[in-house]
C-alpha cells in the first residue's frame, strides 16, 4: 500500500477488524468513547458535494452542581492548495480563499463557534525551497492584510472566531516576517496575534531563511466562546510552550501544522494529546494535506538527489481532551472539516482528579531552570 493512497488508520481499523475487537482496539487507542455529532444533513450534503471529509465528535463533562455545561463546538479545517505553485500569488491566494470559505460555510452550518485554519493558510509551504520570490509576497500584515479582512467578514457574518495562520509582515518594524497567527473574534474585531515561538531546523522545514523566532510570547486570548491559544506547529515538540500557554489559562490550544509523513507522522498522534493530558486543557492539531511541488529543485543536505516536492503532508488533524480521550483523526488525502463540541468544564474536572498543576513542582523547576540558563552551570551529578 502505496503513502499516498493510505487513506487513514480509522477506515483501515474498521475494514479488518471485527466489531468486539475494534471496540476495546479503540479504547486503548482512542480513550473513551465519544459520542458522534449529530450534523445537519445540509452540511454532509454540502461536504460531499465540495469533496471534504466531515466528522463531529462531543467532548462529555460530568453534570456539576455549580456550574452550567460550558459547550463550544470548534471546527478544524485542512486542505490541499489550489492552484499550482507557480501560478500568479494573488490568483493562489484568492483561489484558498474560495475554497476554505466555502469549508466555513458548512462549519456555520454545524454550529462552530471558533474555527482555526492551517499553518500559512494562504500559501503553499514554500519554504523548503530557500528562494525568496516569490514566497515572500505572500506575507501580509496581520492587522490589515487582505487575508484578515476576509477573516473579519467570515467572523461577523457566522458569529464566529476566526484563527488565521499566515506569513505576516510586520511594516512597523522593517517590513520583517513572521508566521503568525491572527486572531478574530467574532464580532469581526481582531482580537490579536500570536507568533510561531520555535522554528523548525530538520529536514526540509528551512522556514529560519525567512523569519526569527517569535516575540509573543505565550498569549491567551479570552473569547466570548472560551479561552484559547495557538501553538504554531513546531511548538508541539515543546512541552514548555505547551505548558506556558495553559498556565496562561488556556482552555483550547490550537495548533496549526504542516507537516510531512516521512518525517513526524509516528510523533503526531502523540504530541498534542499529551499536551492535553499535561495541561488539563482541549488540544486541537491541524495538518495540512496532499503533495506540493515546486518548479526549482532544492536539495535537502542529506547527499540525496534533488527533488521538486516536500513529499506527503498527511492531514490526520484531531482533538484531544484532557482525560487523554481524543477524535479520531480527519483523512490522510482529503480536504476536511473537523467539527468537535467541547464541554469545558472536562478541565477543572480533570484538574481536580489528577492534580498536576497542583503538584506540579514549578517552584523547584524555575529555580534549576535560572540556574541551567547561566553560562556557568554545573549540571547537578553526583560521581564517585
Ligand atoms: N511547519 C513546521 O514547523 N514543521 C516542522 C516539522 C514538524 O514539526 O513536524
Amino acid at each position: 500500500m502505496s503513502e499516498y493512497v493510505f487513506e487513514s488508520l480509522e477506515k483501515t481499523l474498521e475494514t479488518h477488524i471485527p466489531g468486539a475487537e475494534l471496540k476495546e482496539i479503540k479504547r486503548i487507542l482512542y480513550g473513551k468513547e465519544l459520542r458522534k455529532l449529530i450534523l445537519p444533513q445540509t452540511a454532509l450534503d454540502a461536504a460531499l458535494e465540495r469533496d471534504f471529509d466531515l466528522q463531529g465528535y462531543v467532548f462529555e463533562a460530568a453534570p456539576e452542581q455549580l456550574r452550567a455545561p460550558s459547550a463550544v463546538r470548534v471546527g478544524l479545517i485542512q486542505n490541499k492548495i489550489i492552484l499550482p505553485t507557480d501560478a500568479p500569488v494573488l490568483d493562489q491566494i484568492t483561489a484558498l480563499h474560495k475554497r476554505v470559505g466555502e469549508i466555513v460555510e458548512v462549519a456555520a452550518i454545524c454550529g462552530v463557534n471558533v474555527v482555526c485554519f492551517q499553518e500559512t493558510w494562504t500559501m503553499p509551504f514554500a519554504f523548503c525551497t530557500r528562494e525568496r520570490e516569490p514566497w515572500t509576497e505572500f506575507a501580509e500584515s496581520a492587522e490589515d492584510g487582505f487575508t484578515t479582512h476576509f477573516c473579519q467578514e467570515l467572523a461577523k457574518k457566522y458569529n464566529m472566531v476566526v484563527v488565521s495562520p499566515i506569513l505576516e509582515r510586520d511594516e512597523i518594524h522593517g517590513g520583517t516576517l513572521w508566521n503568525t497567527a491572527v486572531v478574530v473574534s467574532n464580532t469581526g474585531t481582531v482580537l490579536g496575534k500570536s507568533r510561531k515561538n520555535h522554528i523548525p531546523r530538520v529536514g526540509d522545514f528551512n522556514e529560519s531563511t525567512y523569519y526569527m523566532e517569535g516575540n509573543t510570547g505565550h498569549q491567551v486570548f479570552q473569547t466570548q466562546f472560551g479561552k484559547i491559544a495557538v501553538n504554531i506547529c513546531y511548538g508541539r515538540h515543546h512541552p514548555l510552550n505547551w505548558f506556558m500557554y495553559s498556565m496562561n489559562g488556556a482552555e483550547i490550544i490550537f495548533n496549526p501544522s504542516a507537516t510531512v509523513g516521512a518525517l513526524s507522522e509516528p510523533m503526531w498522534s502523540v504530541e498534542a494529546r499529551n499536551a492535553a493530558i499535561a495541561n488539563h486543557c482541549f488540544t486541537c492539531a491541524i495538518n495540512r494535506v496532499g503533495v506540493e511541488y515546486f518548479k526549482n529543485e532544492f536539495t535537502s543536505g542529506d547527499g540525496k538527489k534533488a527533488h521538486h516536492d516536500f513529499g506527503h503532508f498527511y492531514g490526520s488533524s484531531y482533538v484531544a481532551a484532557p482525560d487523554g480521550s481524543r477524535s479520531p483523526g480527519l483523512s490522510r488525502t482529503q480536504d476536511g472539516l473537523l467539527v468537535a463540541e467541547l464541554d469545558l468544564n472536562l478541565n477543572r474536572q480533570i484538574a481536580d482528579k489528577w492534580n498536576f498543576k497542583m503538584t506540579g513542582r514549578y517552584d523547584l523547576y524555575a529555580e534549576e531552570l535560572t540556574k541551567a540558563v547561566q553560562h556557568a552551570f554545573k549540571p547537578n551529578i553526583v560521581k564517585e
